[in-house]
């Protein structure tokens, strides 16, 4: 039903003018965009055969439904799928099914027509029977049309050459072409999806009709020039802008709109551009006297516009009316914009386009602009493009379904004259007094305007870049933070706070669940061979469990084999992080005291540096108890730091004000697992206990590695723990495809700062407030632990610092998520469902 209830709130909001149905469907977040976006469009498109249909039936009066909700279900029990959700919603459309059907039918006998597309109004049909190629752009900052023309040959299409008319651009399945008039165009049959492709996910090729691809061609600006793109979002211009000034010189984009701002942000970082400046601002206050903006030669305005050229968005039942006035506060937002445009001291050539088909959007516009700035003029652009600008602006390009092959377009390139006075090459317009519109007028308000189609890609496989020793020099003054900084010991009568060392921790741990023998067997005399190379790097921190099989024992061996072989020199200083994680149960002192001298006895310490504690079941309150005889063990100098593992944040609480301190509480937190920033992050900054996060890459999923790869679903994929365990996790969170996104997102964040996918991922955690460190699973004589050491001092280097554009690139997919606190409840709560 939640699908039917949010089709027919975007069709109401369309009604209402509050934006275009694809931007009202792409900010609805809806789970499924696609499903949601077909029955919008197909609902619209015969919206008025339905409303008939509901009218002649009564059903609005029969149901006391509103008329888009009928309207959906009516299209779905009809002409679509069925009905897909149950309840009485269902039952109400069955019971008047018959009725319905029977009004169908008596409509097509009416019409004399037999299938429900020939309802449709005579322009419908023929762009909907007009089904338009697939456009793919190659971005040509990470790849070349050679190169992806081999890799899509490689992946099964076939390459029929270069088109050479426009029906070339018909094709089969499968087969492709090279575009006539764009050369970094390729054409595919209309079904082809590529949206789960690696080149588009990889930034590769962009997804993008053939006459939105106009406007950044015919400006073409030079590498090192200096660009507006006026109302950039979501960016497909812009990007197509970067491509050829080959990211060299400055590209300022300007966006009204914050949510479509963020969208541009990933596409931008997926694309590879780096030459742009975005602002969140109307254009229309950016001052042409500024002085950044004063060598600015070039401007592409796409401003909002009624859509009407977009075919799935064209309003078939639309009150003639109300379009007239919506068109003409359309038109003169848009000659404020092209005004302004102009007002820009070094000007030279702007590109004026709409997705609209209306003169009143398009060559009045110009016109009436041209009338107004006379030192510009309109040039012949394209002169092999098949359909012109109406009469007698030829020099401008339209596009249409039948006469182009893409959606309805309109583009105009304007130069300036010459200082000398002399045009620049091209033919000013002449102005007929009739063609000039009399009725442009100012208007203050932001007309609702249709957007064009967005759409996002993502990027490629990438090594990342191995930190090198600066890094690591960097890095050992960041690396070192003490634990629990504070001074609650004297607020414990008996505290050995003068005797106890506090421990430094590292920023990244060394996480040792890998060696419980849940990612495979383990080699213990190879695995503390191996810490060897962790403690050179001077990551010295170690998480263990007293339940990780023989992690306690290794870090007792190598602390062992550490002394022996110091002879006198000293000896590294180590921290042992561990848990005690016992099974529901009495819990007196004996049983408590018991479990950690055996801890104690296999790390071969006297002290436990940190002690973790984990208790499975809420219900069972023993597990104050538990902490009343750790908190004692603690007071007599057997443990430096008192810990919680995986509990929640009313745990949490309620432990505390038992006055029992609580140094840290190791949490799951990732970029995907973002429950401790909705509640437990606030309580341990107010209360000053540290998160230890674990899952931060996901046991490995968030890494280049799986990039660009099919799903892993078996187990022969999913071959440790770790990787079975994240990868629920990202099913419940948003699923493969999302994920994708994600790691396309954080590969081009971390393309920018020269790092691993992984940095970045850790970085993010690293940065959240109440985070005193990351644990990152160490692979103790597993090949590759070299790469690995160097990601974890990279992740805490000084000079790796996410930049705002980066939060929000990251943010804008993972606010596409499900709400894991919805689903799963708070930190630790997966362990105890
Ligand atoms: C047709 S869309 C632009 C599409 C974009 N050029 C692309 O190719 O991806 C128009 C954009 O103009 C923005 N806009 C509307 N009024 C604006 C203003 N006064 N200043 C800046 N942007 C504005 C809208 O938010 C919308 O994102």
């Amino acid at each position: 039903m939640a699908l039917y209830l949010k089709a027919a709130e975007i069709l109401e909001k369309a009604e209402r003018k509050q934006g275009a149905l694809k931007t009202l469907v792409y900010d609805s977040k809806f789970a499924n965009i696609k499903q949601l976006f077909a029955l919008v469009c197909e609902t619209h498109k015969f919206s008025s055969v339905l409303q008939e249909i509901i009218d002649s039936t009564k059903l609005l009066k029969h149901t006391k439904m509103r008329m888009q909700l009928a309207k959906v279900l009516v299209y779905d029990l009809l002409m679509g799928q069925g009905i897909k959700c149950g309840g009485s919603w269902k039952a109400v459309m069955m019971k008047h099914r018959s009725r319905l059907q029977a009004e169908l039918a008596r409509i097509k006998i009416k019409q004399k027509v037999s299938r429900n597309e020939d309802l449709l109004p005579a322009s419908v049909q023929r762009d909907a029977g007009d089904k338009l190629p697939r456009y793919v752009r190659v971005n040509t900052l990470k790849t070349t049309v050679e190169d992806a023309v081999d890799y899509l040959k490689r992946d099964g299409f076939s390459y029929l050459g270069q088109a050479s008319r426009l029906d070339d651009l018909t094709l089969k399945e499968k087969q492709f072409v090279g575009d006539l008039h764009l050369p970094e165009l390729l054409v595919f049959s209309p079904k082809t999806d590529f949206h789960n492709h690696f080149l588009y996910k990889a930034g590769h090729i962009i997804l993008q009709d053939k006459a939105s691809c106009l406007p950044a061609f015919l400006l073409n600006p030079s590498p090192g020039s200096h660009v507006i793109d006026a109302c950039a979002a979501p960016g497909n211009k812009t990007s197509h802008l970067a491509a050829l000034m080959k990211n060299k010189g400055k590209l300022f984009a300007f966006d009204l709109d914050a949510k479509r701002l963020a969208t541009m942000s990933t596409l931008l970082l997926r694309a590879g551009v780096t030459c742009h400046k975005l602002a969140h601002q109307d254009f229309l206050t950016v001052d042409p006297d500024s002085p950044q903006y004063k060598e600015v030669e070039n401007i592409l305005l796409d401003p909002s516009c009624s859509g009407s050229g977009m075919v799935c968005l064209r309003d078939h039942a639309s009150n003639q009316e109300e379009d007239q006035a919506r068109l003409a506060s359309l038109a003169s937002f848009q000659l404020r914009c092209l005004n302004h445009s102009l007002s820009f001291p070094r000007l030279k050539r702007l590109v004026y386009s709409t997705c609209s088909i209306h003169s009143q959007e398009n060559e009045e516009v110009i016109t009436a602009c041209l009338k107004q700035n006379p030192k510009f003029r309109l040039v012949h652009a394209l002169a092999q493009w098949p359909e012109r600008g109406l009469e007698p602006l030829t020099q401008c390009l339209r596009a249409s379904t039948s006469k182009t092959r893409t959606h309805g377009f309109f583009v105009a390139l304007l130069e300036k004259h010459s200082e000398s006075g002399d045009t620049m090459q091209g033919t000013a317009v002449h102005m007929s007094p009739d063609v000039a519109p009399q009725s442009l007028t100012v208007s203050e308000t932001r007309p609702a305007a249709s957007e064009e189609e967005s759409e996002a890609p993502e990027t490629e496989d990438k090594q990342t870049a191995a930190a090198g020793q600066s890094d690591r020099k960097n890095c050992r003054s960041l690396l070192l933070l003490q634990l629990r900084p504070r001074s609650w010991r004297q607020h414990v009568p008996g505290a050995h706070s003068e005797t106890v060392r506090r421990p430094d921790i590292c920023r990244v741990l060394n996480g040792m669940w890998q060696v419980s023998g849940a990612h495979g067997d383990v080699d213990e005399p190879r695995a503390v061979d191996a810490m060897q190379a962790y403690v050179d790097a001077g990551l010295t921190t170690f998480d263990m469990a007293d339940i990780y099989g023989p992690a306690e024992e290794i870090f007792g061996q190598f602390q062992s084999k550490l002394k022996s072989a110091s002879s006198g020199d000293a000896v590294p200083a180590l921290q042992g992080l561990t848990k005690y994680v016992p099974r529901p149960g009495p819990m007196d002192r004996k049983v408590v005291e018991k479990a950690l001298q055996c801890s104690m006895t296999r790390m071969q310490v006297d002290i436990v540096d940190c002690l973790q504690f984990h208790w499975w079941d809420y219900t069972d309150k023993r597990y104050l108890e538990a902490l009343g005889h750790l908190s004692d063990l603690q007071q007599e100098g057997l443990i430096r730091e008192l810990s919680l593992t995986n509990f929640d944040t009313q745990r949490l609480e309620e432990i505390t004000n038992r006055g029992i301190r609580i140094s840290s509480n190791q949490v799951q937190y990732s970029v995907i697992d973002q429950r401790p920033a909705v509640k437990m992050e606030q309580f341990c900054l107010a209360n000053n206990i540290q998160l230890l996060t674990y899952g931060t890459l996901a046991g490995g999923l968030l890494s280049e590695r799986y990039l660009g790869k099919a799903e892993p679903k078996s187990k022969a994929d999913l071959y440790t723990a770790s990787h079975s365990k994240y990868k629920n996790m990202i099913d419940s969170w948003g699923g493969w495809t999302l994920f994708q996104d994600l790691l396309v997102t954080l590969e081009t964040v971390a393309k920018r700062h020269d790092c691993s996918l992984a940095c970045v991922a850790t970085r993010y955690v690293l940065d959240r407030p109440a985070v005193g460190g990351v644990i990152v699973g160490c692979r103790l004589g597993v090949a590759g632990a070299g790469q690995h050491i160097s990601d974890s001092l990279r992740s805490c280097s000084s000079d790796l610092k996410l930049t705002a554009e980066d939060l929000s690139a990251i943010e804008a997919v993972t606010q596409r998520s499900r709400d894991l606190m919805a689903l799963i409840g708070d930190c630790g709560d997966e362990y105890r469902r």
